[in-house]
């Protein structure tokens, strides 16, 4: 059959993750990894190590994974591979494993719906460095967080918190990983992508719940130096001074609900709204919602993506550690 698009024929798919801690001992390590060159400050690591702590040490990224492994499985008709940057199974491993199995091109898909370094960049240099010689050629697919698919499941998740809080009057936040501000001004090729295209995802959610109502976006887990500015405002503090009557989280920048979730807003966000007496919930995030797994079958039907141009959301600059 002649095509009029070029459909990118893949033989497998690549699920790249951040990669999550697996028990106490493997905290710090994991930490290290992550925060390898960065410049965060000693105290904010032994900080976020309680975080996992407080949860046996495990976090719950892997899980989220496997499920949603397991919930493509069906779904596609080639093998489903998962590696991570920063714990295992690491991206180096599997990229050997695909290369024994005798992979061709494979699909990569990045656990981050966005533009930006640490949501997009970040894992091309992951698939530079695990690529192997003679080994698959590894596809990045593009940002999906305007894929309706993507939409579609942020909207139900959110309109289930909408009952479940059962108000009429709550606002919408959504919120998003703060980055620092130099970061968010590289992201994309012209600049400020990563928060523009966060906006418009949210903007499409609140548009198919067919609500008029102004919504916001904030941003949590601010990591890095004090002195180095990030995006504002945090949830909490938003929390804080919110006259909202009731409130529902819309975790818009993440695809499952890992620590960033379960600790800054289902444990520090909590705390700050039940301190005023706000009603609060929290919308799922897209996890393994049929329409958001749907939706990656959807983008391997897609022509071959075309790369971000190089220039790109640059990685910031390398601090000592
Ligand atoms: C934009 C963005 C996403 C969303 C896109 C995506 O999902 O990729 C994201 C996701 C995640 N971030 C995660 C964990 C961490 N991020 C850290 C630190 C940082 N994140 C940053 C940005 C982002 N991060 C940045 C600019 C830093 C500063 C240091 C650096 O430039 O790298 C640190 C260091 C300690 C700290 O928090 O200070 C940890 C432990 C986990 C795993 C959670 C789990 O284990 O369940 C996930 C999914
Ligand atoms: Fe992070």
């Amino acid at each position: 059959m002649n095509r009029l698009v070029h459909v990118a024929d893949y033989d497998a798919l690549l699920l790249l993750s951040f990669g999550g801690p697996e028990g106490p001992d493997d905290v710090m390590p994991f930490l290290e990894n992550v925060v390898r060159g960065r410049g965060v400050p000693r105290e904010r690591l032994l900080e976020v190590a309680e975080h996992y702590q407080g949860f046996g040490g495990v976090s719950p990224i892997n899980r989220q994974n496997r499920e949603l492994l397991e919930a493509l499985r069906p779904v596609l008709d080639v093998p489903v591979y998962w590696g991570n940057r920063n714990w295992h199974p690491f991206g180096e491993d599997t990229v050997k494993q695909m290369k024994d199995d005798g992979v061709r091109k494979a699909a990569v898909l990045a656990t981050s719906a966005f533009a930006g370094y640490s949501s997009c960049r970040q894992y091309y240099e992951d698939i530079s460095r695990i690529s192997l010689e003679g080994g698959p050629e590894l596809i990045k697919m593009r940002h999906f967080g305007d894929h309706p698919g993507f939409v579609a499941a942020m909207a139900d998740h959110t309109r289930e918190a909408l009952e479940r809080l059962g108000r009429d009057d709550a606002r919408l936040v959504f919120t998003a990983h703060s980055i620092p501000v130099s970061m968010a001004e590289t992201a994309g090729p012209s600049g400020g992508l990563y928060e523009a295209q966060i906006r418009r995802s949210a903007e499409l959610v609140n548009q198919a719940l067919g609500r008029d109502e102004p919504w916001d976006l904030v941003w949590q887990s601010r990591s890095g130096p004090p002195q180095v500015p990030w995006l504002e405002p945090d949830v909490c503090d938003f929390l804080h001074k919110t006259d909202a009557p009731a409130v529902v989280l819309v975790p818009i920048g993440f695809v499952s609900d890992h620590m960033e979730v379960v600790y800054d807003l289902d444990t520090e966000a909590r705390d700050v709204a039940a301190e005023r007496g706000l009603p609060l919930e929290r919308a799922a995030t897209v996890g393994t919602h049929p329409r958001f797994v749907r939706m990656v079958r959807e983008l391997m039907e897609e022509p071959e993506p075309v790369p971000c141009p190089l220039t790109c959301c640059p990685a910031p600059r390398r601090h000592r550690s």
